[in-house]
């Protein structure tokens, strides 16, 4: 049996995880989806083999996507544009709702099999599946309800002028390994709504999910070749992708050094399409009026999420001195009764992300960090990926763990005294996703808030998210904007029409 036969059927976890103890070495081998069904890979196949965060065993095999499978994809989503660029908003939208039944029919599939790739626990997977669901119903009835106006050009009453809005063409969609199936339809619900159509890659560590898609759309009669799915490795597929002349725009959610190389990659490619979401340190600013249990599990959530692993995460937690000595014990007692490793809380993706983090506390311990709860992991990983919850003070703030992306269960904490004190040091870091502070000040709320440098202020709240506004970063955290009005203006070309008569 294919591998889409088989894993479309387990929809429990002890279903998939027994499956997964049976198959030994044989691990399901996934297809690349091009041009409405799964199929052939070019010859030979290198297989990439992702690992079980749970347990470090072998977990599918991935076909890592030559020039050929990316070019074979981008000519079905160009021939298919064609069509799909012209057919009706209804139309289209009709076939977004119809993906998102689906999705929801089969929600708990996507859920465990979100939770075994990725190693996020199964109720954050459900939480995730709902809002690619959401992804998809969102957009499918923006294309209904948009408004243009037609209006005189001032002083030339005869002359009226219009914006008139076309797609762009084919996409790059690019997509990393935290929340696999939220961000992949974040991107392939506005490409197909604004109807563009597209070549998604998700990344190679954590890919079932994307091809689980693939089924979704046959599902949907989504029309062959409208969406293609290529698996694969960044600097092989993905840079393939990016680099085609084909392909009109390119939308990545990743890491900084990745979307640089993307910005390099492309910078001849003028008229190219590129948005741009990428890391972040973001800072979350406690005030010395909060109240504490309020604050505390609002920290905490923001911190270790999805152990750590999204961009959004407050990595960096300063706290008006008047409240540290309070928050500091009051933080790590209630990470220990909240999140529990193989309980409330996952193993990190991969060896190698494992490795990573282990490295900047290595580096923590070196610098004399306090470790209030958490300490450096085994040098190998024994049985999965797993890092405990950790809490670290007494770090310079020049330190590269205070100032870089750990992307996992480690948060910095650090005093300040005055609200400009805190404002700087929100700012001192190169990336500027976002922002967190925690006052009951009302007017305290939009003054600091407003001057937070990051495309996302939450102000005594976190990933509360509306998908009408903006999302992205500022400074190293990315370029340009997506959600509503801002992902119109990625999948499309504007051209403003100045229209007269002899
Ligand atoms: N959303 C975020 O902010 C994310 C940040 N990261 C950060 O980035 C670090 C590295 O993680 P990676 O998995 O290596 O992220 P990455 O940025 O390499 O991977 C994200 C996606 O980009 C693709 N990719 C990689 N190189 C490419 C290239 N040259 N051209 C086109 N596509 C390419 C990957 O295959 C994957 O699909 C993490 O440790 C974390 O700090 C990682 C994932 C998400
Ligand atoms: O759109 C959201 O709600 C969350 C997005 C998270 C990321 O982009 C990320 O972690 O990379």
């Amino acid at each position: 049996m294919d591998a889409i036969s088989t894993l479309w059927k387990l929809d429990t976890l002890e279903s998939a995880n027994d499956y997964l103890t049976s198959h030994g070495s044989n691990a399901p081998r996934l297809q690349h989806f091009i041009d409405g069904s799964f199929g052939r890979h070019s010859e030979p196949v290198e297989w990439i083999e992702p690992l079980n965060p749970r347990s470090g065993k072998l977990l599918v095999q991935i076909p890592s996507g030559t020039v050929t499978d990316v070019d074979r994809a981008v000519d079905a989503a160009s021939i298919a544009f064609l069509t799909w660029s012209k057919t009706s908003r209804q139309e289209r939208s009709q076939v977004l709702m119809r993906i998102s039944d689906i999705l929801s029919e089969k929600k708990e599939l996507f859920a465990v099999w979100e939770s075994i790739d990725q190693g996020k626990t199964l109720a954050r997977a459900r939480v995730e599946v709902e809002r690619a669901i959401s992804n998809f119903r969102y957009f499918a009835t923006y294309i209904l309800h948009e408004e243009g106006a037609v209006r005189y050009v001032d002083g030339q009453p005869s002359t009226l002028t219009y914006e008139h809005r076309s797609p762009v063409g084919v996409f790059g969609l690019i997509s990393p390994w935290n929340m696999p199936l939220y961000l992949l339809t974040w991107k392939i619900a506005p490409c197909l709504a604004f109807g563009c159509t597209g070549v998604a890659k998700p990344s190679e560590v954590t890919s079932i999910t994307a091809f689980l898609l693939g089924e979704v759309f046959r599902q949907a009669k989504l029309p062959a070749g409208v969406m293609n799915l290529v698996f694969g490795d960044g600097p092989g597929t993905g840079s393939a992708l990016v680099k085609s002349s084909r392909v009109r725009g390119v939308s990545f959610t990743g890491g900084t050094s990745t979307g640089i190389r993307i910005r390099q990659d492309t910078v001849a490619d003028i008229g190219k399409h590129l948005s741009l979401e990428l890391g972040g340190k973001n800072p979350a600013l406690v005030f010395d009026d909060v109240d504490l249990t309020k604050a505390v599990p609002l920290a905490a959530r923001a911190a270790f999420e999805n152990s750590g692993q999204i961009c959004l995460c407050g990595s960096r937690i300063y706290v008006q001195r008047a409240v540290y000595g309070k928050f500091l014990p009051a933080l790590v007692e209630y990470t220990q009764n909240h999140y529990k490793l193989g309980e409330t809380m996952g193993p990190v993706v991969s060896r190698e992300h494992y490795l990573k983090i282990r490295g900047y506390l290595v580096q923590a311990r070196e610098e004399n960090a306090f470790f209030h709860m958490g300490d450096v992991p085994n040098e190998e990983p024994q049985q999965g990926f797993w890092i405990a919850p950790t809490v670290l003070s007494n770090l310079p703030t020049s330190s590269r763990v205070m100032r870089e992306e750990i992307f996992g269960p480690v948060v910095t904490v650090w005093p300040f005294d005055t609200e400009e004190e805190a404002i700087a040091l929100a700012n001192d870091n190169p990336n500027g996703l976002a922002g967190i502070v925690m006052t009951n000040d009302l007017a305290r709320m939009r003054r600091v808030g407003e001057r937070i440098d990051a495309g996302l202020v939450w102000v005594n709240s976190w990933l509360v998210r509306e998908l009408g506004t903006g999302f992205g970063g500022m400074k190293a955290s990315g370029t340009g904007r997506e959600g509503g009005v801002h992902s119109r203006d990625v999948f499309t070309n504007l051209r403003t029409l100045h229209v007269s008569h002899f």
